[in-house]
């Protein structure tokens, strides 16, 4: 009695080119929709974001650093030469004041009116209460790699192709302007991070 394996009843019946072809087409389909499902991950950003964002982690770097070293000098514990110690205080109140400036600037375009001033006033204050991070919580949520991480003060939304990105490199062009090099997609595509990862 002879016994027959389905396999080899298969490829006895099916010509073996055909059947190299289907499994070669069964095998690109699967790898096209591989890539196609992981598609934002291998996004690979321009090269003018690489620039863009080493320079933001340089100057953010730059900034953080001193601002540590300040407060460390404030608490006695560095001490600043003599020709380091102005530059350092006086970029540090150059952020404070492109900081200011920015949150004033978007009090006077936001509100029309004065009682609109007022409200708004009071709600980028609580605003500011909510998601800032403070001087205290900086110590603990920035890394010098990143600098001082907060949520945006302004979203870009738009349909796909709507122009939303000549929008964010216009805006981007303003010196207190701190904008993200690739578009973020939290609240499309990544809302389930949370907050810590969207900062
Ligand atoms: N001002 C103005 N007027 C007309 N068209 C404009 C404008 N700004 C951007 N664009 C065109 O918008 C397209 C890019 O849109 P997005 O940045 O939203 O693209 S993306 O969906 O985020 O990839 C892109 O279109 P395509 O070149 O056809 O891709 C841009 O050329």
């Amino acid at each position: 009695m002879a016994f027959w394996s389905s396999t080899s009843v298969f490829t006895s019946k099916v010509p073996r080119k055909i059947l190299f072809m289907f499994t070669l087409s069964v095998s690109v389909t699967y790898l096209f929709y591989s890539l196609m499902s992981c598609y934002n991950s291998l996004q690979f950003p321009l090269q003018e974001n690489y620039a863009y964002q080493g320079r933001l982690v340089t100057e953010q770097t730059t900034f953080v650093t001193l601002r540590e070293k300040l407060y460390s000098a404030s608490q006695g514990t560095t001490e600043f030469t003599e020709a380091e110690r102005p530059t350092a205080v006086s970029a540090v109140k150059d952020h404070a004041e492109a900081e200011q400036r920015t949150v004033e600037w978007i009090r006077t375009q936001a509100s029309p009116t004065k009682s609109a001033a007022a409200y708004h006033t009071s709600a980028l204050d609580k605003e500011h209460q909510d998601f800032s991070t403070t001087d205290s919580e900086l110590r603990v949520n920035c890394t010098m790699d990143y600098g001082e991480k907060k949520l945006p003060q302004a979203i870009i939304i738009g349909v796909k192709k709507g122009g939303t990105r000549a929008l964010l490199e216009a805006l981007r062009v303003h010196p207190d302007v701190r904008a993200v090099g690739n578009e973020p997609h939290f609240f499309d595509r990544n809302y389930e991070k949370g907050l810590d990862w969207y900062r």
